[in-house]
């Protein structure tokens, strides 16, 4: 069996897709002066000219029109975008709203298409009862695979949040997962009868994985640019302005952000500290993968307020915490853990690189007076490493933070860390071993 789908077919399901795009974007964009219930109206008719070319035929060797497959795609898109900008209960009402709209015109078609020659028939000029019967159909099946694949569709971008960065490979996940999904689905409820099935289905799983990325670039492109007309982390200048024109969705995100954030350095806070690394150490656990800690406190801080006054203590506060993100990977996560103190974790480094990585950030903080910081600086760092100095976060930070007393009463300027090494003995190596196991046969 063959398709014969050409490249005039080609061009104008091309052209459907990105007019369906920017008639989503345009109606979701233009939701602050006329409310969201254009979106979810337009998208309800689109219902019906998904049934139409879906059930209607379309392509010579697929049972079911791509063209029916974009409008779909395009509900699904409109649905992820309102989860995005806004939250899952908007996204859900619209997603229920489409199911109960499709139900709605299903019940009516079914009501004139028996009535052939009654006044009612009007509605749907045409088709006959047989054929309005089968729009029927394809309207409740597809309106409940709307909903199945949106509550999917944001359960998989949502578990994706904080692992995925970039939101096109999240959206991409997300709708090719339920694209795939729903081919299936679809092909198990509707495609029985069609000879030749799995070769069909095969092609239509390929032309939604294509429609799944392009909608899924098409949203990332979206939220660039909306996000550089709405910043989604507000400046301080900006703040009171900008948080009038946020959708509770982007005042939620910038509040967790916020929330997450040391004021004076923009730092993560304390606050963080205790959520993330009990979590980046079961991480680091589950995966068999070192991780280190450095606590580094600044030394005779408090002569640089007194010297020179408590504005002068922040600039240099601020200065120590640029020079932290400046010289650590994007992946070790730096927290401003209490005034003059500071927490890195290290994932994925074990004690002789923790001790490198450490000494690196001594020789930085220990810097001469500048117009930047006030009074020449130093610090001292104790470090502690997983599985070596303990299994548990409260083992690990309490090793870490008896070296960093321990450089405190040797003189300061200097970083501590386990010396020689905790696991040259191999006692140690078997009882860590033992923990690990002990652990793993503890119940949930
Ligand atoms: N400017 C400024 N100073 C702060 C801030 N938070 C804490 N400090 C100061 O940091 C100083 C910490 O003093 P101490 O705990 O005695 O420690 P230290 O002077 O650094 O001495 P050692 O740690 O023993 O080397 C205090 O003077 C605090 O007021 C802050 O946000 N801004």
């Amino acid at each position: 069996m063959s398709v014969n789908l050409d490249l005039i077919q080609l061009g104008i399901l091309s052209a459907q897709a990105l007019a369906l795009a920017l008639l989503v974007i345009s109606l979701f964009a233009a939701r602050r002066w006329l409310g969201i219930a254009p979106l979810c109206m337009s998208l309800a008719v689109l219902q019906q000219a998904q049934a139409l070319t879906g059930h209607g035929g379309g392509v010579a060797g697929l049972p079911v029109s791509p063209g029916a497959a974009v409008f779909f795609t395009a509900s699904l898109f409109a649905v992820l975008l309102i989860y995005i900008r806004e939250d899952g209960r908007e996204a859900g009402k619209l997603a229920l709203g489409l199911a109960v709209a499709n139900a709605v015109s299903a019940l009516v078609m079914v009501v004139v298409g028996f009535q052939p020659g009654q006044p009612g028939a009007l509605l749907v000029e045409g088709p006959g009862a047989g054929e309005a019967l089968g729009n029927a159909r394809f309207l409740l099946v597809s309106g409940a695979l709307l909903l199945l694949g949106s509550l999917l569709m944001v359960a998989v971008y949502r578990r994706l949040d904080g692992v995925v960065r970039s939101p096109f490979l999240r959206a991409s996940a997300a709708l090719v997962g339920v694209l795939a999904l729903d081919a299936v689905l679809f092909a198990g409820l509707l495609m029985r009868q069609v000879p030749g099935l799995g070769w069909a289905l095969g092609v239509t799983i390929l032309a939604k994985l294509v429609l799944a990325l392009f909608f899924a670039a098409t949203l990332a492109v979206y939220l660039r640019l909306a996000g550089r007309v709405e910043p989604a982390v507000a400046s301080d200048r900006l703040a009171g302005r900008a948080l009038t024109h946020l959708s509770y969705r982007e005042k939620f995100e910038l509040a967790r952000r916020e929330l997450r954030r040391d004021a004076l350095t923009g730092l993560y806070n304390r606050g963080y500290f205790d959520e993330y690394f009990p979590d980046a150490m079961a991480r680091a656990e589950l995966e068999e993968r070192p991780i280190s800690l450095l606590l580094v406190d600044l030394d005779h801080f408090k002569s640089v307020n007194d010297r020179f006054g408590h504005a002068a203590g922040d600039a240099a506060l601020r200065a120590v915490a640029d020079a932290l993100l400046g010289h650590l990977r994007p992946t070790d996560r730096i927290f401003r853990y209490g005034g003059e103190e500071f927490a890195v974790v290290l994932p994925d480094t074990g004690p002789q690189d923790a001790r490198r990585v450490a000494e690196r950030v001594r020789a930085m903080l220990d810097m001469p007076a500048s117009a930047a910081v006030p009074a020449a600086l130093s610090a001292t760092i104790g470090v502690a490493s997983a599985p070596e100095d303990g299994l548990t976060p409260d083992a690990l930070f309490a090793a870490a933070d008896a070296r960093l007393y321990q450089g405190k009463r040797e003189g300061r300027n200097r970083v501590v860390d386990a010396n020689p090494p905790s696991p040259s003995n191999p006692a140690v190596v078997l009882s860590i071993e033992q923990a690990r196991r002990a652990r793993r046969l503890q119940p949930c």
